[in-house]
């Protein structure tokens, strides 16, 4: 996979050459190039915004700048993706969506964001997702290109240490639509606390059980919203006495 992103803020993407991931932007089974806006700027003070048509608080970031970093930087076959508040909601869904491309391009806008039309001429030829990592406003797209990224690539083979886990967590293709179980690990008592006694006792089908009780308890009492977007067809007898 080849991501590319573009800020005027570069340094805020400094995090992606971390961790697993960073490892694999060094070894190249993930190709990353953090672009400055600025670089595609024109006039001698390098402005990338400007006051808003139809007035109200705030800078919009100008469509000429941005179409000619875009033009550069997402070739035919990218697909752009765009952070924004007003964004179709990004899940866990679209993350493995988006593992399946070849080629990202984060178009991180600040102020108040982007001109419509670069959305609109860029999706002329390439396809473009306006994204929102959740209901709240932050200063610009970098943080949640960030969180975009890390959910993307750690679905890709041999990016996460432990493909396995990809798997079975929360919002996982091993727990549709669950939250993932507490974990323990050692001491078995810490500070009073013990492990629960079902987790020392060897037997997988009463761990597996045990684990499916407490997803679905966890699910009830802070998601009740997915609670009512499970299908009653996967839920068995033992989860419904839970
Ligand atoms: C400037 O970008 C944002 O404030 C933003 C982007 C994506 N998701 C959000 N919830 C906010």
């Amino acid at each position: 996979m080849r991501l590319d992103v573009v800020s005027i803020f570069p340094e805020y993407l400094a995090p992606l050459r971390q961790s697993l991931l960073g490892r694999a932007v060094a070894d190249g089974r993930i190709q990353l190039e953090v672009h400055d806006l600025r670089r595609w700027a024109t006039d001698r003070h390098r402005s990338v915004d400007d006051t808003p048509y139809g007035g109200g608080a705030g800078m919009v970031m100008r469509p000429d700048v941005w179409a000619a970093a875009l033009d550069d930087v997402a070739p035919a076959g990218a697909t752009v993706v765009v952070p924004t508040p007003a964004g179709h909601p990004f899940s866990q869904a679209t993350a493995a969506d988006l593992a399946r491309r070849e080629h990202l391009v984060f178009a991180c806008g600040r102020y108040e964001g982007l001109d419509q039309r670069v959305v609109l001429d860029a999706a002329r030829r390439v396809e473009v997702l306006e994204l929102s990592i959740g209901d709240y406003v932050l200063a610009g797209g970098e943080v949640a290109a960030l969180v975009v990224i890390e959910a993307v690539t750690r679905l890709l083979p041999g990016v996460l240490g432990n493909p396995e886990s990809a798997v079975t967590d929360s919002f996982g293709e091993g727990s549709p639509g669950l939250l993932e179980h507490p974990a323990y690990t050692r001491p078995v008592e810490f500070r009073g606390l013990a492990v629960p006694p079902v987790l020392l006792s060897g037997n997988h089908a009463a761990i597996a059980r045990w684990r499916r009780d407490e997803s679905l308890r966890r699910t009830a009492r802070r998601r009740p919203d997915l609670v009512a977007r499970l299908d009653p067809a996967t839920l068995d007898a033992a989860d419904r006495a839970v």
